[in-house]
């Protein structure tokens, strides 16, 4: 499949050659900045924990509305579950987009003293009542979570800090793994409602599953979008606005929709890295200089993650105005 986004073998973040892991590390900081997009392969992810959550997703979204909404995102402090059709309005340009989801976060039990504080976006994963689904889903944000984890150590020495630097800002994240079904379009004319409206990411990076069904673009830096195709055994990663903000825009936080294909189910799974809550995020060192200042106003994780919330989820907004 042709793209002309990066197309990265990771294969030497786990091996002990550390020049292949600086020339990996290098390719990398080359595709955020040219692109803030790029295909990972040769990942840690099994093609069968793939299968298997994309059976799990196929079982979930089938079940009758009312089922899913048992857990309805909508209903919950802090925000897991189940977000039905038109749920989200990614471009507010457009109508609210043609999906439905299933999101959960880092665990923490009702009792864990940050929970008990009500702490924004702290408390329990809310999963279906479907047979092994707990144990396959806390395993795979585990999991993703670690493989987030290595790429950010090589960002972090692109970018001029120490290696660790991200870990230790990923002890306790807020990340979510989020599943998502795309019903089919019925009509070959394009639709004013998108699988998802234009946007960028709110986060670190996202490292995204997509199935073959096709749909996704990105948006070069002349304005025109192009296809992501889905390319087999990959990720695609890309860079949100923590990120661009942390790098002072060095690493793009590119735009990007889907279009939902014609006529066929479509399946994505985004795992969005997101540190602890109250990182600040401030312009990095080496990103700046007399010439470069910063261009964002420092900021922490949470308080952004919720202003971000606030714009594309209505019941957000009503939410936060019911405080105010
Ligand atoms: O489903 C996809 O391919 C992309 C989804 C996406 O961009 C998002 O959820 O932020
Ligand atoms: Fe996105």
């Amino acid at each position: 499949m042709h793209t002309p986004l990066p197309i990265i073998d990771i294969a030497p973040l786990y091996a002990s050659d550390v020049k292949g892991w600086h020339e990996v590390a290098r390719q990398i900081d080359t595709a955020c900045r040219d692109w803030g997009f790029f295909y990972i392969r040769n990942h840690p992810i099994s093609a069968e924990r793939i299968a298997q959550l994309k059976g799990a997703a196929e079982q979930f979204f089938g079940l009758p509305v009312e089922q899913k909404l048992q857990i309805d995102i909508t209903k919950s402090t802090h925000h897991r579950g189940y977000g039905a059709i038109a749920t989200e309005q990614l471009d507010p340009a457009k109508p609210s987009d043609l999906k439905e989801t299933f999101d959960m976060g880092f665990h923490m039990p009702p009792d864990h003293p940050e929970v008990l504080a009500g702490k924004p976006l702290r408390g329990p994963n809310r999963h279906p009542e479907l047979e092994g689904w707990p144990a396959l889903f806390e395993q795979h944000y585990q999991d993703m979570h670690a493989l987030a984890c290595t790429l950010l150590r090589a960002v972090a020495n692109a970018l001029g800090v120490e290696s660790g630097f991200f870990d230790k800002r990923f002890i306790e994240p807020i990340s979510v793994f989020r599943m998502i079904h795309y019903p089919p379009r019925q009509t070959a004319t394009a639709p004013e409602q998108q699988g998802a409206g234009a946007h960028t990411d709110y986060g670190c990076i996202t490292l995204l599953y997509q199935d073959q069904a096709g749909g996704l673009q990105v948006q070069n830096v002349r304005g025109e979008w192009i296809d992501a195709p889905p390319i087999e055994g990959t990720f695609v990663v890309n860079i949100g606005d923590m990120m661009a903000r942390w790098s002072n825009d060095r690493y793009k936080s590119t735009p990007h929709r889907v279009i939902s294909p014609l006529g066929v189910d479509r399946y994505s799974m985004p795992f969005f890295a997101e540190p602890n809550p109250d990182t600040i995020i401030s312009c990095l060192p080496g990103c700046q200089s007399r010439d470069n200042p910063p261009k964002y106003p420092d900021t922490t994780c949470s308080a952004y993650m919720l202003s971000r919330f606030a714009e594309t989820y209505a019941y957000r907004r009503e939410a936060s105005a019911a405080v105010n």
